[in-house]
């Protein structure tokens, strides 16, 4: 299940990369908008201000032209009106008109005939007209943008603009009336979108407080289009590059947080492995007589594991060390009181190359026995067939142990490859015979084996326990045989392994009976 989902994970690297990318390309897009639009507002207030000052000065050149009297055409007061126009700076001309026609302007003097110019202006709510690019009022092929009131007539041409028409090539802008049926000036950018394409220009509206227009400002190349094709392409790819490297390290992350071994840390780190204890019974009375502890690890991705495949990750990861001490410490601790109750009561532990080839483990085991006020004789060491270790290394640690007074077991015997000799250099005081065998009743050969096996170790005057009793068949033919020797018998068709509150509930209740 857990191998699926990583297999999964590791297909869906790619839809990762695509969509992150897609994310990141999409974000970019977004936060360079977001920056354009506050550069795109500084422009459109920039604006606004330099059209607010040309206005301003129109205004106050018609002000200051309609107060001259008479406000005829005669010499004098076309220089009285060069006077005011050299006093403002947006104003080019400034002339007087009657019946729709400019009669005369500060630049041009009087004017013989000029094209009327009623079809072409604007009337705004304050009172002005206006009109931009009108040709032919003066002799000469410029057009002019005009701004009348009265018999008053200011021209103004598109020089001051020209500057913001330099200054962002990719904004286009018109400087519009309030009401929208007047546009004053108008730059169209040389990108400009085609209407029906899905990416609109990104649109800044700033209005005049002080007169009735507002300037509007289109960004035609919004986000990553703002930049030259080949720069797009470079960030897209770049942008490709980083959401590779994410993913591949979320995806490694990953991979490494399922990992076994990462979880195995983890739960070390956090103390989340607990012990069971299976109880061993004393066959003839049918009494729980003793426990064997066992190491326990359920992890939320990979469930309950097995010991032995996590003893082996811990000794791959230099942790089994902490797992030992910690595990006999808790195991003493928890049974301390069932066990100073009962001297008959025996738990048994097991042990790994590592505890036999530290010189320190078994004081720390005595002492652990002191600190609980439990006897040494309590504890019976389990040493697995299987261990790999020189036979007079065995023998050595073994004998050291019973000097202590812990008893020394001979677990899974019949799966290991010295065991006689085993019998004959290690002086055992417990024979655990495998389940391999106890099983093996419906087995004709194992069955002899069995009854062989049997025979040597009675012979041996050792206690015997039959691990891995499951049935009936199994318990009925162990006890016949061993009907007038002390054999004793741990396994399923007694009990699994229970957690501390269960075995102490199960042993009330046998103490009760
Ligand atoms: N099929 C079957 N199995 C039965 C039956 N009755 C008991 N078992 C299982 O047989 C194993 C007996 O432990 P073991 O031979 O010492 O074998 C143990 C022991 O060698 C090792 N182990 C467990 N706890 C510790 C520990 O705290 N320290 C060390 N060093 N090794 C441990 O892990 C091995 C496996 O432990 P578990 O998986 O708990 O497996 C346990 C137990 O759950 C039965 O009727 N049928």
């Amino acid at each position: 299940m857990t191998r699926k989902i990583l297999k999964s994970a590791q297909n869906n690297q790619a839809l990762y990369i695509i969509c992150l990318m897609l994310f990141l390309v999409v974000a970019f897009h977004l936060l360079v908008s977001y920056l354009q639009v506050s550069y795109q507002k500084e422009f459109s207030q920039s604006l606004l201000s330099k059209a607010e000052d040309i206005s301003s000065d129109l205004g106050s050149s018609i002000q200051e032209a309609s107060a001259l009297s008479p406000l005829e055409c005669d010499a004098q007061t076309i220089n009285k009106l060069r006077i005011i126009l050299s006093k403002h700076e947006f104003t080019h001309d400034l002339g007087l008109i009657f019946n729709n026609k400019v009669n005369c302007s500060a630049n041009w003097g009087l004017l013989a005939d000029s094209t009327p110019l009623d079809s072409v202006l604007y009337h705004s709510p304050s009172g002005y007209y206006f009109a931009s690019q009108v040709a032919n009022i003066f002799p000469v092929a410029a057009k002019y943008d005009i701004t009348n009131k009265g018999s008053v007539i200011a021209f103004t041409i598109n020089a001051p603009f020209k500057n913001f028409d330099q200054l962002n090539k990719n904004f286009s802008y018109k400087i519009i009336s309030k009401n929208r049926k007047y546009t004053f000036h108008n730059y169209a950018a040389h990108y400009q979108f085609k209407t029906d394409t899905l990416l609109k220009p990104q649109v800044v509206e700033t209005c005049s407080t002080q007169f009735q227009y507002c300037i509007e400002t289109y960004n035609n190349r919004p986000g990553l289009l703002y930049f030259p094709f080949y720069i797009s392409a470079l960030l897209i790819g770049l942008i490709g590059f980083i959401s590779f490297l994410i993913a591949y390290s979320i995806c490694s992350y990953l991979d490494k947080s399922h990992s076994m071994e990462f979880r195995f840390r983890k739960a070390i780190e956090n103390e989340e492995l607990y012990l069971e204890y299976q109880p061993i019974l004393e066959l003839k009375s049918n009494k729980i007589i003793g426990v064997e502890s066992l190491i326990r690890w359920k992890d939320s991705v990979y469930g309950n594991v097995s010991p032995e495949l996590f003893l082996g990750i811990a000794e791959q990861l230099s942790l089994y060390p902490t797992l030992a001490y910690n595990s006999v410490k808790k195991a003493l601790n928890e049974l301390s009181p069932v066990l100073r109750a009962d001297s008959d009561f025996s738990v048994a532990i097991n042990i790994n190359a590592y505890e036999i080839q530290t010189k320190e483990y078994l004081d720390y085991l005595y002492d652990l026995c002191t600190e609980n006020k439990i006897k040494p004789q309590q504890i019976k060491i389990e040493i697995t067939e299987r261990i790999e270790l020189p036979l007079d290394e065995l023998s050595c640690f073994a004998s050291k142990a019973k000097t202590y007074g812990f008893s020394i077991s001979l677990d899974d015997f019949g799966t290991g490859v010295s065991n006689l000799v085993w019998l004959t250099e290690i002086n055992f005081d417990v024979i655990k015979i495998d389940k391999v065998f106890t099983q093996s009743i419906s087995d004709e050969l194992k069955q002899e084996m069995l009854l062989a096996i049997m025979s040597l170790i009675t012979n041996l005057n050792r206690t015997v326990i039959f691990e891995g009793v499951e049935t009936v068949e199994e318990y009925n033919f162990i006890k016949n045989y061993n009907d007038d020797y002390q054999v004793q018998g741990q396994g399923w068709y007694f009990y699994k392994s229970l957690p501390l509150t269960e075995l102490l509930h199960v042993l009330g209740q046998q103490g009760g009976d």
